[in-house]
């Protein structure tokens, strides 16, 4: 008997995921058509004796989060249950305080997966390596190349057995090629570390108490366990933690380009396993091209074209002659007529107008390097803006574009585009705009063509005050540059 653990995190993780993480739960973003973790749950309950699925977290059980539980558990007919940290308690943490419910039943192993990775889960081959030796910990390893494996954990192994020698998590120089995936296969008796690790942290709590020192500074809760540190590093070399290695898909899901990349990458992957999900061409439909997944309710108009790589959600409505490629477009967004949508996410309910273009900038893996992974790191770089994806926030007034939207001065929805001049009696009125939210400071923008563009976080043309999540003092680099990829949008008619 098996079972699986997704270490799902909580709200305050995910923030290069923002604006996106804002609407919905990062683990529930829909990727490929379908919620970032139900990749997880399909691997999982493919493997032969997969008895329970228990997901470990510290956000609040909310309405998606608990309808997604009873769906899947419905549609992979196997307990499916959530269990709320009473604080963020660290990778392994939740493991041990939720050690006696993962136990229950006598599982011979179970699995532990990280909820923001793509891959395509080699969970029966990590099986068959584990059943041969039966050794505590096993690592699903794979390559980087040098830069980029610095920003894993990096693993020196015993090229002929597959023992981890050496395990750095994050190394500021380099350690070796081989990563971390954060799918693991751990045998019960690998909760006993995790007890020394526990009893070990509450001494020294105890330690820190005694001197009447502060003890959030100098430890980190008896309850917190980082697994990757306090296991992975303080074992390696001991016999205990080995590593199967693939060469199969993976990347990690930080930000929302890297979403953009799994969705491409669980896309091609449906071929083999869902091709009942990818759009084909029918005669009187729209044009597909390559790997597209459309949600049953969107409503693609005819003339459209879409692909490679797109993904349309629930409720989605593209109009005649839209143009989409490597895109996601979310649930009851609108692209009106003659759109063109090229690497960008189209938040919630968002309405891009007629004739309107958005255009991102793919941030993709080198193609020409086979070890590179993807890159996750913050949107500006030395005071620059790096080469992203563009994303439209949700539009907090519905599915509406600035055509139609409530008179007066920053009364747009966020995530629309506008194509042509509005009918709101607004200063900014006359120009096409983009409404969105700045990616830094999660305050609500508005840019607009020439001066307007500049300088606009949360003031002119700025939504009201409490529309928005209320975050702390805004820490927006200065804007040498538009933080947005304002050329591509399309000019105003002079006339
Ligand atoms: N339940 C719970 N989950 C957590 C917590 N903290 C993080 N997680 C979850 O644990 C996973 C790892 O999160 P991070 O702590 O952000 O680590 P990372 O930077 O993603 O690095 C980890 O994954 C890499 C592969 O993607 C590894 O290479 C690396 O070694 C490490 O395991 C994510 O799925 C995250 O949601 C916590 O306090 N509680």
């Amino acid at each position: 008997m098996l079972k699986a653990v997704i270490l799902i995190g909580g709200p305050q993780k995910g923030t290069r995921f923002r604006p996106l993480s804002f609407e919905v739960p990062k683990p529930l973003f829909p990727v490929a058509g379908v919620p970032m973790i139900q990749h997880h749950i399909e691997a999982c309950a493919q493997v032969p004796g997969m008895q329970e699925i228990l997901l470990i977290g510290f956000y609040q059980p909310d309405e998606p989060l608990t309808q997604f539980l009873e769906a899947a558990q419905q549609e992979f007919n196997l307990p499916v249950r959530y269990l709320q940290e009473f604080a963020p308690l660290g990778t392994g943490g939740g493991l041990y305080h939720f050690r006696d419910q993962i136990l229950a039943g006598g599982p011979e192993a179970f699995f532990v997966l990280n909820a923001d990775v793509c891959s395509d889960f080699p969970l029966n081959a990590m099986l068959d390596a584990h059943r041969c030796e039966r050794h505590p910990f096993l690592l699903l390893g794979t390559t980087a190349n040098r830069t980029q494996s610095l920003n894993y954990g990096c693993i020196v192994e015993n090229p002929q057995t597959h023992e981890v020698l050496h395990y750095v998590e994050k190394p500021s120089t380099f350690i070796s090629d081989i990563i971390n995936c954060g799918i693991y296969l751990f045998s019960p008796e690998a909760l006993k570390p995790l007890r020394d690790v526990f009893q070990r942290n509450q001494q020294d709590g105890q330690f820190c108490l005694a001197l009447g020192e502060d003890s959030p500074g100098l430890w980190p809760g008896a309850g917190t366990i980082r697994l990757e540190q306090d296991v992975f590093s303080a074992l390696a070399g001991q016999g205990q933690i080995y590593v199967h290695l693939t060469d199969g898909i993976w990347s990690q899901i930080k930000s929302a380009g890297s979403a953009l990349y799994a969705s491409r990458l669980y896309l091609s992957r449906y071929q083999v396993t869902h091709p009942e999900r990818l759009a084909k061409h029918t005669p009187g439909g729209p044009r597909i091209r390559g790997n597209v997944y459309i949600h049953p309710t969107a409503k693609v108009a005819p003339s459209a074209v879409l692909g490679p790589n797109v993904s349309i959600g629930k409720g989605v409505t593209v109009g005649e002659g839209v143009r989409l490629r490597e895109s996601i477009v979310l649930h009851g967004a609108t692209l009106q007529e003659h759109t063109c949508v090229l690497h960008s996410i189209v938040g919630w309910g968002s309405t891009v107008g007629r004739w309107a273009r958005v255009e991102g900038t793919p941030n993709d893996p080198n193609p020409n390097d086979p070890r590179a992974r993807m890159d996750s790191e913050s949107l500006f770089k030395d005071g620059k803006l790096r080469p992203a994806i563009t994303i439209l926030g949700m539009s907090s007034w519905g599915a509406q574009g600035c055509e139609s939207s409530p008179a007066g001065e920053g009364q747009w929805p966020v995530g629309s585009v506008c194509s042509s001049v509005c009918a709101c009696d607004s200063s900014f009125s006359k120009v096409p705009a983009l409404v969105t939210k700045c990616l830094l400071c999660a305050r609500f923008c508005v840019s607009h063509w020439g001066q307007k563009a500049r300088g606009a976080y949360g003031q002119e043309g700025s939504l009201p005050a409490g529309s928005g999540p209320q975050l702390p003092a805004p820490v927006c680099p200065p804007m040498t540059s538009p933080w947005y990829p304002l050329s591509r949008l399309p000019r105003p008619d002079p006339c």
